[in-house]
């Protein structure tokens, strides 16, 4: 029992060197990834391939909100910390459950529509006798760990622009470092690094230049600049640029570098964002959608890695960075890994940024590979939207083929498990682009155009092209070894562990557990609940656990079509962390039953011209989180059912009153006209009525 070394009994707490010893320190779970690696590999191994049977629920706890939950948990001596929605805290005895306390930081409901993503956190960090929590309005916050009481808080952003935070922080040598989000909406990306003691800040790292004359720059940024449009980046508030560093993070204490994912430009359409002469886009536009390595200390530029030169399809390289000793080609190699949204499976030198190779993981149309001499793609010039200016429909979709959901590493089997899924999607520049930074997204393309009929023979050939699967990947071989289908996109983040194990929960909602050596599933959980967080093991007294937050929440849940998410699965959000032992004998509650509010609307009497405007509006101010088409998103309200959708008044207190706006629902006075609200009703309506007529039809074919 090694617990004494590691529990920081000479009063220091979490000290740089247990960060850097995570690895051996199985009882606990101290960092996002457990280890600076971010591996996510575990080697206990009591839970193991022949006991896994045994595995039970030990307990569980209800969470507060009703949102997409991502959280990794952090555990140390035996008391569990998680992140919920909204950036609340609380804290737990691993073992029994007992809620020792709970933080809420009061993140204004009106900042949900400053985030592209639902209302979500991915977690803490710990250092010294403190937590550290990120906000989705942009404070960094240190709690003390024992209480739960604030020490210090720090607004980390421009709070009058749409800058949200849903990352963990790391901690480094006693630096929290933390990035945010916010470029579906005009910001300019940035990671900086704050003292753990007081918050004082130490550096700023911006990922992208900030437009007119560059000279005084740093270096790195002067070097960027070439590759953009330096007259149109940063000439309104809209046109910030993006590359927001918001989710990935890892550190390799030996060469003292951090790698920060980098993520879209903004506007995604690089027309809008550095045209070239011709009006069409122009440009790589460093460092967008690219891992740079930064020296910790200082924040000083080292290297970069572009994954899409030029990219305008939110192809984000936020995705998981993950560090790896192997031999590739009979060679030693320091290697980073990553699986970006473009649907590429990266193996970088971590040391010098060199390309070493890349190939699918997923189907992909944009390129057809990566040219292994200069490690740029070799494009598909139709799915190049930025320069034809026609719409295209484009593999992987504006989601990737691997979003933020963390991979796992078994250093056993020498393999990458993937939450890997394919979704497509149809991009249609927008004409005579117009920004509006207050509200929407802020992309340049025309976010109704893929939105699917009602015509169930349609339907369910779109449905028929969404996947959802469990890789586990090769990154030698830079192939699949064995592949886990699932009912559809969007399945959990992983944990691999010694027992042989490779832990997922998914959108069919269960928790399983699989052979790590060939995907055989040998244990399964019902969670009454899409789970898309990643789990974690650890042990209390020498007993193993293993834990997970479920909760269906995130990106998918939001903006695809509710209808072909419940095609793959019936989906909704139950938040409630769920904790394992051996022998674990508790229950679930019964699950609630699944029930829709009845589809029944005015009917639709409104002229066609006011339905188009009131779909061309809602198509840019409310498909991101109600769904395109208003086909019910599986987690917020679904406006088809609507009981203000009877009444003008109603429905107008709501979108222009701002009678919802402390469960996230701001008002749009401002970015909609009354007409243009009382259009979108209009719309609704119309859309309500045609898949009341879809349903009727099928029920009546079913006889
Ligand atoms: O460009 C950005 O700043 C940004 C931020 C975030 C975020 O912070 O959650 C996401 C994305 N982009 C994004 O493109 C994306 O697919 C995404 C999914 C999720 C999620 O939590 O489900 N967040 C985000
Ligand atoms: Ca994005």
């Amino acid at each position: 029992n090694c617990s004494g070394l590691f529990s920081g009994a000479d009063g220091e707490g979490v000290t740089g060197a247990m960060l850097l010893s995570a690895d051996a320190d199985t009882a606990n779970w101290i960092s996002h990834g457990r280890t600076y690696s971010e591996q996510r590999y575990s080697p206990l191994d009591q839970v193991n391939r022949d006991t896994v049977g045994d595995l039970g629920l030990a307990w569980f706890a209800d969470m507060d909100t009703a949102r997409g939950q991502e959280a990794t948990p952090l555990v140390l001596d035996g008391k569990l910390y998680l992140t919920t929605a909204w950036s609340k805290v609380k804290a737990f005895d691993a073992a029994t459950g007992a809620k020792l306390w709970e933080y809420d930081p009061e993140v204004p409901g009106e900042t949900a529509v400053k985030a592209c993503c639902d209302v979500v956190n991915r977690g803490l960090a710990t250092y010294g006798d403190k937590l550290f929590l990120g906000t989705l309005d942009g404070r960094l916050i240190a709690l003390d760990r024992e209480s739960g009481a604030v020490a210090w808080e720090k607004v980390t952003v421009d709070q009058s622009k749409s800058y949200t935070i849903t990352g963990a922080p790391r901690v480094i040598d006693g630096k929290v470092i933390i990035g945010n989000g916010g470029a579906e909406f005009g910001v300019r990306g940035f990671v900086a690094a704050y003292d753990a003691d007081d918050g004082e800040q130490l550096w700023k790292f911006y990922t992208v230049p900030e437009g007119g004359d560059p000279e005084d720059a740093p270096a790195y940024l002067q070097k960027a600049a070439e590759t953009w449009n330096m007259d149109v980046l940063g000439s309104s508030d809209a046109i910030g640029g993006g590359g927001t560093v918001w989710d990935s993070m890892a550190y390799d204490p030996d060469l003292d570098l951090l790698y920060i994912g980098v993520g879209n430009g903004s506007p995604w359409n690089r027309a809008y964002r550095s045209p070239g002469k011709d009006g069409t886009g122009e440009g790589d536009n460093l460092y967008l959608s690219s891992i740079v390595a930064v020296r910790p200390s200082t924040g000083e530029y080292v290297w970069h890695y572009q994954t899409t030169p030029g990219e305008t399809w939110d192809y984000t390289a936020t995705q998981h960075i993950m560090l790896a000793d192997m031999e590739i080609d009979g060679r030693p190699r320091k290697v980073l890994m990553q699986a970006p949204k473009n649907g590429f499976f990266y193996v970088i030198d971590r040391e010098t940024g060199q390309f070493i190779s890349a190939k699918p993981y997923v189907s992909v149309n944009w390129a057809t590979g990566i040219d292994p001499k200069t490690g740029r793609p070799i494009e598909n010039p139709q799915t190049r939207v930025d320069k034809t200016g026609k719409p295209a429909l484009v593999t992987p979709g504006a989601l990737g083929g691997h979003n933020w959901h963390p991979m796992a590493y078994s250093p056993t089997e020498n393999l990458v498990y993937i939450p890997a899924f394919e979704a497509g999607m149809m991009y249609a520049p927008e004409a005579d682009w117009k920004p509006d930074t207050a509200r929407g997204f802020n992309v340049g393309f025309n976010l109704g155009a893929g939105d699917v009929p009602a015509d169930e023979g349609f339907r369910k050939q779109v449905a028929g092209t969404l996947k959802g699967m469990l890789v586990a990947w090769d990154p030698v071989a830079q192939k699949p070894r064995w592949t886990v289908e699932h009912p559809g996109p969007w399945n959990g983040g992983l944990l691999a562990t010694g027992g042989g194990l490779v832990f997922q929960g998914t959108t069919g909602s269960e928790f399983n557990a699989y052979d790590a050596a060939n995907g055989k599933k040998l244990w399964s959980f019902a969670a009454q609940t899409g789970v898309v967080a990643p789990p974690v093991t650890y042990t209390v007294n020498g007993e193993q656990y293993v834990a997970v937050l479920a909760g269906w929440g995130g990106a998918y849940a939001l903006s695809v079509d509710g209808d072909l998410i419940k095609r793959k699965a019936p989906v909704r959000n139950i938040s409630r962390l769920l904790v394992f032992k051996l022998g674990g004998t508790a229950k679930l509650p019964p699950e609630p039953a699944l029930a829709d509010l009845p589809l029944d609307p005015p009917p639709s009497t409104a002229p066609a011209e006011i339905i188009a405007v009131g779909q061309a509006k809602y198509g840019r101010y409310c498909a991101v989180c109600h769904a395109p088409g208003a086909v019910g998103s599986t987690v917020l309200p679904d406006l088809r059912r609507a009981g203000s959708l009877e009444s003008a008044q109603a429905w107008n207190a709501v979108v222009e009153g701002g009678a919802l706006k402390d469960n996230g629902m701001a008002s749009f006075a401002g970015s909609l006209s009354q007409e243009e609200i009382e259009a979108i009703r209009a719309y609704v309506i119309k859309r309500a009525n045609e898949d009341k007529a879809l349903e009727a039809a099928k029920k009546v074919a079913r006889r």
